[in-house]
């Protein structure tokens, strides 16, 4: 059984994908009011509930956080990551709200609807208190051009306004083809009548709008803040509120929610709605479904296409992608039950068409793989890169579209405290997956089952005294591949059993005057 726990209101429909599978239970309780929340494996939540490390500590079986919206900034998406657990978003659904809520506020702003409206309904007619300005002619100035900041500008221009846009991740041939003048923060700052924000609240946005910069806008400019409390800076609005400098301002959102102690709710001139930018029905049941159908590929142990702690991947990639990631993982584990000793770099070459496909991903899977013989906690593709640096150990990704006699090849070199080991793989299609290479010998073996890896002299009789002792302890050999470098020099064997090999049996061969060294390897 698979056990959501929905914390925030969230549209019942969209969690349609869900309710019709089997062996999933949904349950819709706030976090605060559950008391066994170590039962659940998936949590929905939309900005109210915070998912803190000490909520995800209370969840030692979460694998999947899923935010039925855009901002992730009420999830600790790092410990997350640390801990495995994949968070997904959904990046679009609420798109069309918001931009519209946006759009709604600035236009109940230049015409002062709201105050008009307690107006009238305190029994008041004060016509001349609420002449406007058109929006036709003036510029909108717009701080981040993604999904909602594109949406807005197209509903702008309708309106004849002149839309300037600073983003600065934002092409040329992008604002050309949108119909929007690309200027750096100062011009906008310095041109734009009415000014709104569209980026995430990140370290870089977070105060993006403050003292100074406010104070370089034009005199009688609008503010609008539909993207997150804090990217303009509250106490540097009631300032320039104070002084005449601002006409306007229309939030959606606060530094703190719900803004209990703000004094900028005290200006006339301020008109708030309590977040509501995504609050519709469609917007609700849109983000609801992208999440629960993300949720259900994940069940269904397919790739999910909207995480923001996994690199993104489609199904159709992920067909490419999953030959090497099983070669990938089985090198991992290898090399991590080989090499028994502290490691401090891993290199991943890929070769040929292994070098077409999604490689970091790939890559994190083979550290996961590496990482989870040496640590008892929950490893995989998520946070295998972070645990793998907090442990001192480096990884390096080569790519080259060359091929070294195979159409594609996976070469994994680690670097130990004591010793160096490389193996080297290639996936062969209707066939699976084959080790080459091991250390420089070449070999040629299906990763999988119990194998023996023996290092030996290469001298007559060897197979022989091998082939004998295990006969004596009644264990049935299924396959054995030989490789050397040279004649008489080193060699190793690579076999493989219908069951695990025990300790009695690996010293024997340890005994052997012609053995080097004897491993017994679980894939
Ligand atoms: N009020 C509400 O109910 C809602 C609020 N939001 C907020 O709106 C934000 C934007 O949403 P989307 O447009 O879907 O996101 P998006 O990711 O499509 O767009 C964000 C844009 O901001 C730009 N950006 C990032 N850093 C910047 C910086 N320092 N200066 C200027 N631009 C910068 C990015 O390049 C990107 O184009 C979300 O992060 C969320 O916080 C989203 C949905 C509903
Ligand atoms: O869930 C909500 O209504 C908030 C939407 C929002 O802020 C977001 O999607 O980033």
């Amino acid at each position: 059984m698979f056990r959501v726990l929905v914390s925030d209101p969230i549209s019942r429909d969209g969690l349609e994908p869900l309710l019709e599978a089997e062996n999933i239970e949904i349950v819709q309780k706030n976090v605060a009011e559950e008391e066994n929340l170590a039962q659940y494996d998936a949590l929905f939540v939309r900005s109210a509930t915070k998912v803190t490390e000490q909520l995800m500590n209370q969840m030692p079986n979460l694998k999947i956080i899923a935010r039925a919206g855009v901002g992730v900034d009420n999830i600790d998406v790092d410990q997350a990551t640390r801990k495995g657990i994949i968070v997904i978003n959904a990046p679009d659904g609420n798109t069309i709200s918001t931009a519209e809520h946006t759009f709604a506020m600035i236009a109940s702003l230049v015409r002062h609807i709201p105050q008009a409206n307690m107006s009238v309904k305190n029994r008041e007619w004060k016509r001349s208190s609420f002449v406007g300005s058109e929006l036709h002619g003036k510029m909108l100035g717009i701080v981040g051009l993604g999904r909602i900041g594109t949406e807005l500008a197209r509903r702008a221009k309708a309106f004849g306004m002149r839309v300037a846009v600073f983003d600065p991740f934002l092409t040329k041939e992008r604002s050309e083809k949108i119909g929007v003048e690309k200027h750096d923060f100062e011009e906008l700052l310095n041109q734009a009548d009415i000014i709104t924000v569209h980026t995430p609240l990140t370290k870089e946005t977070k105060g993006l709008l403050n003292k100074e910069t406010i104070g370089k806008t034009k005199k009688g400019v609008y503010l609008v803040n539909c993207a997150r409390g804090g990217i303009i800076d509250e106490d540097a609005l009631c300032t320039y509120l104070e002084n005449g400098h601002v006409r306007g301002v229309a939030l959606d959102v606060f530094e703190v929610e719900p803004p209990e102690h703000t004094r900028l709710l005290e200006f006339e001139q301020v008109i708030a709605t309590p977040h509501l930018g995504a609050s519709t029905k469609e917007a609700q049941l849109n983000v609801a479904y992208q999440v629960s159908k993300e949720v259900l590929l994940f069940i269904q142990g397919k790739q999910v296409t909207t995480s923001i702690n996994l690199p993104a991947m489609s199904d159709e990639a992920y067909k490419k992608v999953a030959p090497y990631d099983t070669l990938a993982q089985k090198i991992g584990s290898f090399l991590s039950q080989y090499m028994n000793q502290p490691v401090q770099s891993i290199t991943i070459e890929y070769e040929g068409t292994a070098a077409e496909i999604e490689t970091a991903y790939v890559t994190k899977s083979m550290i996961a793989s590496f990482l989870k013989q040496r640590m008892d906690i929950n490893i995989n593709t998520v946070n295998a890169g972070v645990l793998a640096r907090e442990r001192g150990i480096q990884f390096i990704e080569k790519v080259s579209d060359q091929n070294s006699g195979y159409s594609n090849s996976m070469k994994v070199t680690i670097h130990g405290e004591q010793t160096t080991s490389e193996i080297k793989g290639t996936s062969i299609p209707h066939f699976g997956e084959r080790i080459v290479s091991v250390n420089g010998f070449s070999i040629d073996f299906h990763p999988s089952g119990h194998l023996l890896y023996i290092q030996h002299t290469d001298v007559p009789g060897v197979i022989g005294n091998v082939g004998r002792i295990l006969g004596n302890h009644s264990v049935n050999i299924a396959t054995m591949q030989v490789g050397r470098k040279e004649k008489g020099g080193e060699a190793i064997m690579m076999l493989s059993f219908d069951r695990p090999l025990d300790q009695p049996i690996l010293s024997a061969l340890t005994e052997l005057d012609e053995i080097v060294f004897v491993k017994a390897i679980e894939l």
